[in-house]
């Protein structure tokens, strides 16, 4: 069948948005790592398919990694698809229904999305981690030998998707394609992770680069932004309203008094094609 689709990105995390609410489309891992491959494909970081809502939501949507696994979150995906649904004449919230839970998009003005990424949670077995462990602000990790400055006690996360956050004085001092498959792939991390270096500059603004759990070293990451805010502010590092600058640009994090995590930046439109997948339902 021949799939219409949006190329689109949030700060350089690269996107493709299909729009499957009047046609029904359930991807499969092949069809995502079609879409996924500049060589078969438009090629991006995730595939976000908007389907109709349920249960109280106006829209669902289906967040698959270019890899081909389907996962629970995409905050600079979930902006993209804010964007598309308000440029074909949606208004006021919307509330979509992911994986990881419902969220909840509103347009903050000057081509800035905000979403409600929801409630994060810091519990062992909701991050998930193999093994019970209390303190989860800082685990102890077994990491074998790296050619850097040592990596130790990083804070996890659940913001819809699993994140480990790695403190360190200098982002850039690190090689992500070696050590990110690495700490990817932890035993620790039974449903593996999405890892971050974050350097913290002062009480309100924080500089990072990510690894991300099934598509690699990303210009940004949305939940990884939001992962990163609420650990900075449990450690005490940081305020609880935050700009996360990553290699592709800056996000707006507020974690807000109802324990909800605010999160605000831009999506940007690229193009529109189309693709041909065969055998997906
Ligand atoms: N790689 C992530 C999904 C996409 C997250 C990222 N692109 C974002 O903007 O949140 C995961 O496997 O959980």
């Amino acid at each position: 069948m021949t799939v219409p689709f949006h190329k689109m990105n949030g700060l350089g995390n690269e996107i493709v948005v299909i729009d499957a609410r009047d046609n029904a489309l359930a991807l499969d891992a092949d069809a995502a790592r079609l879409i996924g491959s500049t060589e078969t494909g438009p090629g991006c970081d995730q595939i976000m398919v908007i389907g109709p809502g349920r249960d109280g939501t106006d829209v669902t949507t289906a967040i698959w990694n270019k890899s081909g696994e389907e996962v629970e979150a995409c905050g600079n995906g979930a902006r993209c698809v804010a964007a598309y649904l308000y440029k074909a004449g949606l208004s006021g919230d919307i509330r979509m229904g992911t994986l990881g839970g419902d969220i909840v998009a509103s347009d903050a003005g000057n081509g800035q999305i905000t979403i409600d990424m929801g409630v994060p949670r810091f519990g062992w077995q909701d991050i998930p981690l193999a093994e019970e462990i209390r303190d989860t602000r800082a685990i102890e990790l077994q990491i074998g030998p790296i050619d850097a400055p040592i990596l130790h006690s990083p804070s996890v996360a659940n913001v819809g998707n699993p994140h480990a956050i790695f403190w360190v004085k200098d982002a850039d001092a690190y090689d992500l394609e070696k050590i990110g498959p690495l700490l990817e792939n932890h035993p620790m991390f039974p449903e593996r992770a999405n890892i971050s270096l974050a350097q913290v500059i002062d009480r309100n603004t924080i500089r990072t680069r990510v690894w991300e759990r099934g598509a690699g070293a990303t210009r940004a990451c949305g939940t990884a932004a939001c992962a990163i805010a609420v650990s900075a502010a449990r450690k005490g590092l940081t305020e609880r309203d935050v700009t996360v600058h990553l290699p592709g640009g800056p996000l707006h994090i507020l974690w807000n008094d109802d324990d909800h995590i605010m999160m605000t930046g831009p999506a940007e439109f690229e193009f529109d094609g189309e693709i041909e997948l065969s055998g997906a339902a």
